[in-house]
């Protein structure tokens, strides 16, 4: 566990970047610290290994006031990644990760084998691991730089900004990536972004700060989205709250139904079999690979290049928002269901969804 505690930094030229800061990132979870410009995001973090030195107040590990262990011990126990990842440009892919366990003194061909393994776990093809960062993408260097930082195997790891230097495709893997991964090995995580969408995707909980340093609000992402503690965090927190909020709202209760269903490859009976407007065509496993319109393409073979697959999926016991979604999205105005294999379980319908989502505001 991390605490902060009244910490304070005031620089040598009297700006306050960090006033009276008091928060708990707990065990195992992810703490986002989010914020505008010069809030003092990267100064709070930094204080955590002491990289900078609070004016005063005091950053405990567990029970360990950081002031009283040597640097370099703290820094054993705590993990840094950055943005633009920091690699060394004359050293492979594999040294790179390797070089705390080297620094510690580890064996040689131990530590690369490990390091090896964390390139894996990190999503990395493993023969990039004789490269030089230079001939990786810049995702591709995120994760090495991830791998990097969990290779002494720290409890606690602090990430400032690690993935906001490349495109939003590659972010939003590399997201999903560290969620995974965070799932298997339970770290202690400080994670510092200026975007406030990524902290609500990642943060177990989110401390929003303001210009000056102050804490405006701590609370989960759901917490946040539906009840900003002030006009600052509202405005910051930004459009669309109610919507989004949807993303922590489950519906294990969709009241799903049968859907009619034709088989890729087969002749479908449209309106014959008295259907109308839409049907979806599932292939050989029952997974739903688009919407055929019935009226008018009676009796010809099902093709994957005939169907209409604007459709998204939702999974039962998924978020409502994705619910919704699948039925916004659908021609059929029927969303469909699939269970966690992709297998049709059957559709819902808009109506039917906002009935739950009112509901549960009841
Ligand atoms: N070495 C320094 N000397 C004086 N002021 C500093 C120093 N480093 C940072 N500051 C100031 O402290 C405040 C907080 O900076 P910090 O880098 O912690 O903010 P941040 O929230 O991480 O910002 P950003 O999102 O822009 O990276 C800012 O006003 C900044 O100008």
């Amino acid at each position: 566990m991390i605490r902060f505690d009244a910490a304070t930094k005031r620089y040598p030229d009297g700006t306050v970047a960090v006033d009276q800061l008091t928060l708990e990132a707990p065990s195992g979870a992810i703490t986002v610290l989010v914020g505008p410009s010069g809030c003092g995001k990267t100064t709070s973090l930094r204080m955590v290994n002491r990289m900078i030195e609070p004016t005063s107040g005091t950053v405990w590990l567990d029970d360990t006031d950081t002031a009283s262990l040597p640097a370099h011990e703290l820094r054993r126990r705590i993990g840094y990644v950055i943005q633009n990842a920091g690699l060394f440009p004359h050293r492979t892919v594999l040294d790179n990760v390797a070089t705390v366990p080297l620094l510690l003194g580890e064996d040689r061909r131990r530590a690369r084998a490990s390091a090896l393994e964390l390139v894996e776990r990190v999503g990395l093809d493993p023969a990039l691991a004789k490269r030089y960062p230079a001939q990786l993408s810049g995702g591709q260097q995120q994760r090495v730089g991830v791998a990097r930082a969990l290779a002494a195997d720290p409890p606690v790891m602090l990430m400032d900004e690690p993935f906001s230097a490349v495109d939003p495709v590659v972010r939003e893997q590399l997201q999903d990536e560290f969620l995974r991964l965070q799932g298997e090995l339970g770290k202690t995580i400080v994670f510092v972004t200026h975007d406030i969408d990524e902290a609500i995707k990642l943060g177990d909980q989110v401390a929003v700060l303001r210009v000056g340093g102050t804490l405006a609000q701590l609370a989960t992402p759901a917490e946040l989205l539906a009840r900003p503690i002030d006009a600052f965090v509202a405005g910051f927190v930004g459009r669309d709250r109610g919507y989004r909020a949807l993303a922590f709202a489950h519906g294990r209760n969709l009241p799903v139904r049968e859907e009619p269903t034709v088989a890729v490859g087969s002749s479908h009976p449209g309106s014959a079999a008295g259907l109308a407007g839409w049907i979806l065509a599932v292939d050989a496993e029952r997974r739903p690979q688009g919407w055929l319109p019935t009226a008018d393409e009676l009796d010809e073979t099902v093709t994957d290049s005939r169907l209409h697959r604007g459709g998204t999926l939702a999974t039962q016991g998924g978020a409502l928002r994705s619910a919704l979604d699948a039925c916004l999205s659908s021609p059929s105005g029927r969303g469909v269901v699939v269970d966690d294999d992709g297998r049709l379980l059957g559709s819902v319908t808009a109506r039917e969804v906002l009935e739950l989502i009112e509901e549960r505001e009841r």
